[in-house]
């Protein structure tokens, strides 16, 4: 934003939405990076108005059957997505690999669609998430078939659960990335242009 500081169309979720949990992990060592990300200065989830409010309303839903969301990534500063960049290309760094990517090499993780190089995350309008509690067969950011969406070969728990969350992030107005379940962004926002302020 200009000047440093906030665009003034984005908020924090916990001022929105405070029944939703955040686990901010890039903000912490409890990546697949394996240490907090540039642009992460605190663990604090920013988003676009308009997203912060639908989740607010998919929580307020979600409450209704004893739920609560849990908020891994929220917007995502550009430098981060860079910091990824020079992160897959270094070869001799794999300290996360059988955490996050077992079964794929670091280098093909853009390519096969599990990192942006232009993220919706750093536009405020790509939320990652799931739901507090519940089995969905692969943790977050596990960087494998096993999490895309509808993978057939999870348990039945997972498979349901996947389903329960996609449907009602569907009904608040989100699309998933199919390659991973935990990935929503908000549709019908155009032109939402993508930042690099800090989160603070
Ligand atoms: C890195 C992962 N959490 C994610 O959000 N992937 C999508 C593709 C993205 O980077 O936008
Ligand atoms: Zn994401």
């Amino acid at each position: 934003a200009a000047g440093g500081g906030l665009p003034h169309d984005f908020v924090r979720l916990a001022d929105i939405a405070p029944g939703v949990k955040q686990d901010m992990r890039y903000a912490s060592d409890n990546n697949f990076t394996g240490r907090p990300v540039p642009g992460y200065v605190a663990p604090q989830c920013w988003l676009r108005r308009e997203v912060a409010e639908a989740l607010a309303a998919a929580q307020k839903e979600a409450e209704s059957e004893g739920l609560r969301l849990i908020v891994y990534d929220c917007y995502r500063p550009q430098r981060a997505t860079k910091a990824f960049i020079a992160w897959a290309q270094d070869a001799a760094d794999q300290a996360m690999k059988t955490l996050y990517y077992p079964n794929i090499d670091k280098k093909a993780l853009f390519e096969l669609g599990y990192i942006a190089k232009a993220s919706a995350h750093s536009t405020g309008l790509a939320v990652d998430i799931g739901i507090v509690g519940l089995d969905f067969g692969t943790p977050f950011d596990l960087f494998d078939e096993a999490s895309a969406t509808r993978n057939p070969n999870v348990g039945a728990a997972a498979k349901a659960n996947r389903a329960k969350l996609s449907a009602l992030m569907q009904r608040h107005g989100f699309s998933n990335l199919p390659q991973e379940w935990w990935h929503f962004a908000l549709e019908g926002v155009k032109d939402a242009p993508p930042q690099d302020f800090e989160v603070r």
